[in-house]
């Protein structure tokens, strides 16, 4: 008989309730069930307010949800604070300033990064090796990084910033990778490098991914599984997105009663049709 390994990643009936029992009551999660196995990259697009965060942040653990179970490797994390799962789960923001911490320097935040999870101490921070392998991760940014260590982070752009992120999650080696929209603040050719960045640290660490994007190209280009919310429900759940167009995601969504009224999500020639 052989032993399943248990999911990187479930939700199960995971529901979030805000402002409950007042007139601003919100449903933001109507019980979503997904999971994920190790090394799996979901891609996750909906309509503004779909969801799309709260659930991000249910997996993050910074919202307790109001009812549901959260699971990572079979270990039910429901209760467990975000600080708890830092070993478990890393984080990018939207916000290339969230992630890192501005005053220290780039030496610094790498050997928090390395020591999330574990104790955070700065104490290693010095050793050469750990050094070296620094230097041997920012090299592979190609923009010079490596030869900045005693930097503050705060001189960076948002750009090697938001790099800077993207190699500090790596170091972690979390179970559970969380793209929340990552690229959104960065100009086009700085997302398209970030991009290129993320998709090797994640194929590279071989943790479960999650990746919000308003990016449809994004989402069917990466996404193992490219999942669609709608009003606080995964309304498709799409394996192997590749070779579909964004018109054909979208005849998807609207095929299983969702709308599309994030105009960002639609081809050119639909835009300003959105509810
Ligand atoms: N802390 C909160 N308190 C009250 N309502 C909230 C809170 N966080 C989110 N909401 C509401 O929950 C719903 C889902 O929000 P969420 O941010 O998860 O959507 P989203 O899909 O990420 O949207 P967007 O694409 O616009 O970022 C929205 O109606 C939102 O206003």
């Amino acid at each position: 008989m052989t032993t399943e390994e248990p999911a990187a990643l479930e939700l199960i009936g995971v529901q979030q309730v805000f402002n409950k029992g007042r007139v601003d009551e919100v449903h933001a999660l109507r019980g979503i069930d997904v999971t994920l196995r190790r090394g799996e990259f979901v891609t996750v697009v909906g309509s503004n307010g779909a969801g799309k965060s709260t659930m991000v942040q249910a997996v993050a653990g910074s919202v307790r949800p109001t009812a549901g179970r959260v699971k990572m490797h079979g270990r039910d994390v429901t209760t467990w604070s975000d600080y708890k799962r830092a070993g478990l789960v890393a984080r990018v923001f939207d916000d290339p300033r969230i992630g890192s911490a501005p005053e220290l320097s780039i030496e610094d935040n790498l050997a928090l990064a390395m020591s999330r999870g574990s104790r955070r101490t700065l104490r290693f921070a010095v050793s050469n090796r750990r050094r070296a392998t620094m230097r041997d991760h920012l090299a592979q940014l190609g923009l010079g990084l490596e030869n900045r260590l005693h930097d503050r982070v705060g001189m960076l752009s948002a750009g090697q910033r938001q790099s800077l992120t993207m190699i500090m999650a790596g170091m972690q080696q979390p179970q559970v990778l969380l793209l929340d929209e990552h690229l959104a603040a960065l100009d086009p050719a700085t997302a398209a490098k970030v991009l290129d960045l993320t998709s090797r640290i994640v194929r590279d660490m071989g943790c479960a991914t999650l990746m919000v994007t308003h990016n449809m190209e994004h989402a069917i280009a990466l996404g193992d599984r490219l999942l669609v919310m709608s009003r606080g429900s995964v309304i498709a759940d799409i394996v192997g997105p590749q070779g579909m167009s964004p018109q054909d995601v979208i005849d998807v969504i609207v095929g299983a009663g969702g709308s599309v009224n994030d105009r960002s999500l639609l081809p050119e020639s639909l835009r300003g049709e959105g509810e």
